[in-house]
């Protein structure tokens, strides 16, 4: 007899009727237990928003350690001589492994909801509600080159504020996921956004991640209220220099890129 054909303890079933399929073997389960109408509100209200931790520290490490195998990435940039900061990141190449994939495909539905709520109030197209149609928009659009990218920063380095905007086609929201321990692994770089408003002075906002964290932001603009409905505030993100340790982070961008 296997485990298979012991049958279920009553009170211990799986519950039925979950409206998603079962995770498979990355299953990322804590994607599926967010508090998304809180995310939403936030993210309408700072442009901003963290959540529990989407990756286990195992997770973190795992993805942290595919910077050094330079045959899963498409290209790599060196910060400083773009003059971006100081640093390097690396595109993934397709496929993508898990579970960068899984986090695009899980991520995707329910920030495009959040999107569409967006795009509405600021009369912009909208988008589809899978990742899938998506990325053939995308190539449709000439934009075929996948996005999602590992970055390290060691002693001293940095991100200039910028926009992850890769052609005409932008999905206005993004995920970064610190993969190592503020604190322990690395201390600084903390991730900083300055909120550009219209006949405004700009303001800056700070976050801390955990490790693991997902930290979720407008790639470009979002609607906020003004006296004659909505107007679009830009939001630019970097960040501030790493003092000491190593810091590595997987950045989650929806479109791809030209
Ligand atoms: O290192 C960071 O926290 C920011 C990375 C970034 O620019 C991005 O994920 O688009
Ligand atoms: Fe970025």
């Amino acid at each position: 007899m296997n485990a298979y054909d012991t049958p279920p303890l009553p009170g211990l079933a799986e519950p039925a009727a979950l409206d998603r399929p079962a995770p498979d073997a990355d299953g990322l389960p804590a994607l599926r237990r967010l508090d998304w109408p809180a995310l939403a509100a936030e993210l309408d209200a700072e442009g901003v928003a963290l959540t529990p931790p989407l990756l286990s520290a195992d997770e973190c490490a795992r993805l942290r350690d595919l910077f050094d195998e330079p045959g899963l990435f498409r290209s790599t940039v060196t910060m400083a001589r773009h003059r971006f900061g100081e640093g390097s990141y690396r595109y993934f190449a397709r496929p993508l492994p898990e579970p960068v994939s899984a986090l695009r495909r899980e991520l995707y539905p329910p920030l495009a909801r959040i999107a569409n709520t967006w795009a509405a109030r600021l009369g912009e197209p909208e988008f589809p509600d899978r990742h899938e149609d998506l990325v053939a928009a995308c190539a449709a659009e000439g934009q075929h080159r996948p996005t999602p990218l590992l970055l390290r920063y060691g002693q001293g380095g940095y991100n200039c504020l910028h926009q992850d905007i890769y052609g005409d086609l932008t999905f206005p929201l993004q995920v970064a996921v610190v993969l190592d321990r503020p604190d322990e692994d690395f201390t600084g770089g903390e991730s900083v956004f300055v909120e550009q408003r219209p006949r405004a002075q700009s303001r800056p906002l700070v976050r801390r991640p955990a490790q693991g964290q997902g930290l979720i932001f407008a790639v470009h603009h979002r609607p906020v209220r003004s006296a004659r409905g909505w107007s679009r505030v830009m939001l630019r993100h970097g960040v501030s220099a790493v003092t000491s340790g190593q810091r590595h982070v997987l950045g989650v961008i929806f479109h791809d890129a030209r």
